[in-house]
């Protein structure tokens, strides 16, 4: 990560971050769920071997076992396509200079800002990985679904993260939704419900939304906050009010560790915006790829 450096491109692309930014503003006008996405693509490619694009990697045929999106703590993911999209942008105007690691970065830091949150300012300089893990490993990675305060913790301190830090990355769930298949134990198992400050009316309306069951788990879904499209505080307001969504969103204010960032960030959402961009850089600086190692691909989806 010491690698990284915030002029990388600015004499082999001077154009990437202005090419990045109008792509992205295109995209979010037609899909406002695009920003939401994009943000947990990055997360699920630097959780799993670093940000490495390893995640946008289609090897269809005879190696499908070696495709991320193999595993189910990778379902939801969308808007891989779009960095795909972007690098051929990119490609013609900067041919074989530009990572589709870092287009990943700037399209998150894009997708935050064009949301309403910070612009964040990161260090580029990231390569490619060009030996993609398989799925155990990729399974074994990513976070469950039902992580609580401990895992959390432990698992954004490997990065160099600060409690603070930690609260303010799980405020990424001010966007997006979150499918009724990862809400099923917590909704109907009791025994995993202990410790949730859950707002009973709230709790009612997820369970109507999101019935007993596995039919339609994977197509209906609940939004994370009430602003899901907007990149502001209100998840904290809403997980200390008792609606938060996952179980890490309802453990946080309970937990005397989390507990205060959680109230700073309810009533300061210019700090949580500060948090967050720290955090964000820490993110997606971690285990890099960077000088001779790894390679530029070509195209994002495919090994050169
Ligand atoms: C480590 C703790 C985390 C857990 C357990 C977790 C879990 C989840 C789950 C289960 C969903 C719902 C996916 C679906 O059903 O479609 C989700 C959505 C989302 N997560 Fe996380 N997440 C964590 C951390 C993060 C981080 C660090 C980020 C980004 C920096 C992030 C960004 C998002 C976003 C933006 C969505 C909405 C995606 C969409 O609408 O397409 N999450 N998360
Ligand atoms: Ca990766
Ligand atoms: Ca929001």
């Amino acid at each position: 990560a010491g690698l990284l450096s915030y002029n990388f491109y600015d004499q082999s692309c001077p154009q990437l971050e202005s090419i990045v930014r109008s792509e992205l503003r295109t995209l979010s006008l037609t899909d406002p769920t695009a920003p939401a996405a994009l943000l947990r693509l990055l997360f699920h490619d630097c959780q799993v071997q670093g940000c490495d694009a390893s995640i946008l990697l289609d090897l269809n045929g005879v190696t499908t076992q070696y495709s991320e999106m193999a595993s189910s703590k990778n379902f939801g993911v969308r808007k891989r396509e779009t960095i795909s999209l972007i690098k051929s942008t990119v490609e013609t105007m900067c041919p074989q200079q530009v990572s589709c690691s870092d287009i990943l970065v700037l399209a998150a830091r894009e997708a935050v800002a064009l949301s309403g949150g910070p612009r964040i300012d990161v260090p580029l300089g990231r390569r490619d990985s060009s030996n993609p893990p398989n799925v155990g490993f990729v399974d074994a990675s990513l976070p469950p679904a039902d992580i609580g305060v401990d895992g959390v913790l432990k698992l954004f301190a490997k990065k160099g993260m600060t409690v603070e830090e930690t609260v303010a990355i799980l405020g990424a769930h001010t966007l997006g939704v979150t499918h009724c298949s990862n809400l099923q134990s917590r909704l109907y198992n009791p025994a995993t419900k202990q410790g949730y400050a859950v707002n009973p009316g709230f709790e009612n309306t997820l369970k109507i939304s999101c019935p007993l069951g596995p039919l339609a788990s994977k197509i209906r879904f609940v939004e994370n906050d009430v602003t899901s499209v907007l990149f502001d505080n209100r998840y904290y307001i809403s997980s200390m009010n008792g609606r938060g969504v996952l179980r890490i969103d309802s453990e946080m204010p309970l937990d005397f560790r989390t507990r205060p960032f959680v109230e700073k960030f309810a009533i300061n959402q210019e700090a949580f915006f500060q948090a967050f961009s720290s955090a964000f850089v820490k993110l997606s600086s971690f285990e890099v790829l960077t000088g001779n190692q790894g390679v530029i691909r070509t195209r994002c989806n495919a090994l050169n």
